[in-house]
C-alpha cells in the first residue's frame, strides 16, 4: 500500500478497489480526498458517529462519512484494518447537502465549508450513511423552519465567501407554516423517520395534493408555468423534457416557486443511479423518481445516494395498457404493480408512483406510511362537451372503492374519455382516473400535466382540480 507521511500523522491511500467514487480505478479519485482517521488525536471525534471533523489547511486530518460517491455499495466496507477511508467526491466540493447552494470555503481545502478557523471545530451535520442522524446539522448557519438559511445567515454566507447568496425561494417564507414546511419535509431526513404518516403527508405537500408537471423544453415557458402554477400546487414537477434541456437550471427555475419533484425516472445499474441521485440531491429537490423495474439494489442505491431526498419508485408507466405489457412479456398492471410497490418500499423507496386505479391496491400492499403518487389524472371538469356517462361526478368518484382487478368509480378507461370531448382527453395515457377518485382511493399526490399546462389559464385549471380533490376530502 502506498504510504505518504504528513506532518505528525499518517496519510495513506487505500487499495484502489476501496476508493470511494472511483469506479474506473482512478479519475474520480483525483477529485476526492482520502484520509485516514486519527482516533487518538486530541480533540478528534473520529470515534463519534454522526460527527465529522476537518482541519482548515492541507495536511490536516479530515474525517468524513463516506456517502455520495461511494460506489462500493457496501457500507460495511468503511472500516478496514482499523482505518476509516474517507472520501469527498468532486461533485460535492464546496457544497453542503443541507445548503446545496452554499459557497465553498476559501481558507480550507476544496470541499470543506466550515466557516471556522483552520483548527476549529469542523463542519458538522454530514451524516455517515447508515449511521446516526443528527438534528440541526450546520448549526452555525441559522435556518428557517423550512430548512433554508435565514436571511441573516444567507447574508453572512455571502459576505464570508464573496459568492452569490443562495436564492431563498419565495414559497419558503410566504406560505403558511405547513406550506413552508413543504420543502422542509423533503429536505430533512429526520422527518421521514419521526413524523407519523398523515403528518408527513400534509407537510410534504403543504396540505396541497396537487403536483403540476412542467413538461416543456422551452425555458421561458417553464418559467411562466412555474410562476403561474407554483402558488397553486404542492410541488412543481421538473421532468425529462425540462431537465434534459436545462439541467439544474430547470430545477432552480421551478424551485423559486414551489418545492421541486424531479422526475428523472432513473433506471440504470446501482452505482450509476446512486451517483445520479447524489447529484440530484445537491440541486435541492424534494422528491426524485426511479423506475421500480431497476430492482431492489438500484432503489437502495438511490436512497443511499440521496438520503435527504424522498425516492419515489415508478411501478408501471400509466401509458402502458395490458396489451402493451403482454407484448413485453409482462403480466397485467394490476398483478405487477402491488408486487413492485412492496419490493420498492422494502428496498428503501419513500413512495410509489402508480395509476389511479391501482392506488387502493398499492396502499393495501405497502400500508399507510409510503407516499402514493398518481399521474394519469384527467379532471372530471363539468363541461357540457363531456358526456356525463363518460366522466363521473366528483361525488360519484369519491364514493368508489378501488382494488386490484376492478376499477374504482373514479377510474376512467381511455376509451370512455376519448369517446367524449373531454378536457384534453387522455392523450397518451392508458390507465387514467379522476382527481376525486384517486384521492378517495388513498393517493397522497396527484400529478397533473397537460390538463393544466394546455389550459389558457393554468392557475384556474389547477384551482378546479383542487376543488375536485376537496370534494373527496383533500
Ligand atoms: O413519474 C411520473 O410522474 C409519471 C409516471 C407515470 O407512470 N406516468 C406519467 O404520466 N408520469 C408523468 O406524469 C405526467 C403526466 O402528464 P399528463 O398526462 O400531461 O397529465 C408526465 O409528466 C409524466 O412524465
Amino acid at each position: 500500500m502506498p504510504e505518504r507521511r504528513g506532518p505528525g500523522h499518517d496519510l495513506r491511500l487505500p487499495p484502489r478497489s476501496d476508493r470511494r467514487g472511483d469506479r474506473s480505478g482512478h479519475p474520480a479519485a483525483r477529485g476526492a480526498r482520502v484520509r485516514q482517521a486519527h482516533p487518538g488525536r486530541r480533540g478528534h471525534r473520529g470515534d463519534r458517529p454522526g460527527r465529522t471533523r476537518c482541519g482548515g489547511r492541507g495536511g490536516e486530518s479530515h474525517q468524513h462519512a463516506a456517502r455520495d460517491g461511494d460506489r462500493s455499495g457496501d457500507g460495511r466496507d468503511r472500516s478496514r484494518r482499523g482505518h476509516r477511508w474517507v472520501v469527498r467526491p468532486r461533485h460535492q466540493a464546496g457544497r453542503s447537502r443541507r445548503d446545496p447552494l452554499g459557497p465553498p470555503c476559501r481558507s480550507g481545502p476544496a470541499g470543506h465549508r466550515h466557516g471556522r478557523g483552520s483548527h476549529g471545530r469542523g463542519r458538522r451535520g454530514v451524516r455517515p450513511r447508515g449511521g446516526e442522524r443528527r438534528r440541526g446539522g450546520d448549526r452555525h448557519i441559522r435556518r428557517s423552519r423550512g430548512g433554508l438559511p435565514t436571511g441573516r445567515a444567507v447574508a453572512a454566507l455571502a459576505g464570508r465567501s464573496g459568492a452569490r447568496a443562495p436564492l431563498r425561494p419565495p414559497w419558503a417564507g410566504e406560505r403558511s407554516v405547513s406550506g413552508a414546511a413543504a420543502g422542509d419535509a423533503g429536505d430533512r431526513g429526520e422527518d421521514r423517520v419521526a413524523g407519523d404518516a398523515g403528518d408527513l403527508r400534509d407537510r410534504a405537500a403543504g396540505g396541497n395534493p396537487l403536483v403540476a408537471a412542467l413538461d416543456t423544453a422551452t425555458r421561458d415557458r417553464l418559467a411562466v408555468l412555474a410562476a403561474e402554477l407554483g402558488p397553486e400546487v404542492g410541488y412543481l414537477k421538473v421532468g425529462l423534457e425540462a431537465f434534459t434541456a436545462h439541467g439544474g437550471d430547470a430545477v432552480q427555475i421551478a424551485r423559486a416557486h414551489a418545492p421541486v419533484f424531479l422526475d428523472a425516472k432513473l433506471h440504470d445499474i446501482p452505482a450509476t443511479v446512486e451517483g445520479a441521485a447524489a447529484a440530484a440531491s445537491t440541486l435541492g429537490v424534494s422528491l426524485l423518481t426511479v423506475h421500480a423495474g431497476g430492482g431492489p439494489a438500484m432503489i437502495a442505491a438511490a436512497a443511499r445516494g440521496a438520503p435527504d431526498v424522498r425516492i419515489l419508485a415508478v411501478t408501471v408507466l400509466t401509458s402502458l395498457d395490458d396489451d402493451a405489457l403482454a407484448a413485453m412479456g409482462q403480466p397485467p398492471a394490476v398483478e405487477q404493480v402491488p408486487r413492485l410497490a412492496r419490493m420498492a418500499v422494502e428496498a428503501g423507496a419513500a413512495g410509489l408512483v402508480c395509476a389511479p386505479g391501482e392506488v387502493a391496491a398499492v396502499r393495501a400492499a405497502v400500508g399507510a406510511r409510503p407516499l402514493v403518487v398518481t399521474p394519469g389524472i384527467r379532471p372530471a371538469v363539468p363541461s357540457a362537451a363531456v358526456p356525463s356517462a363518460a366522466v363521473p361526478s366528483a361525488a360519484e368518484s369519491s364514493a368508489g372503492e378501488s382494488s386490484a382487478g376492478e376499477s374504482s368509480a373514479g377510474e376512467l378507461s381511455a376509451g370512455e374519455l376519448s369517446a367524449g370531448e373531454s378536457v384534453g382527453g387522455t392523450d397518451d395515457q392508458a390507465r387514467v382516473g379522476t382527481p376525486a377518485g384517486a384521492i378517495a382511493a388513498g393517493a397522497d399526490l396527484l400529478v397533473v400535466g397537460r390538463p393544466l399546462t394546455r389550459d389558457p389559464d393554468p392557475a384556474a385549471a389547477a384551482r378546479r382540480v383542487r376543488r375536485e380533490c376537496a370534494e373527496a376530502g383533500r
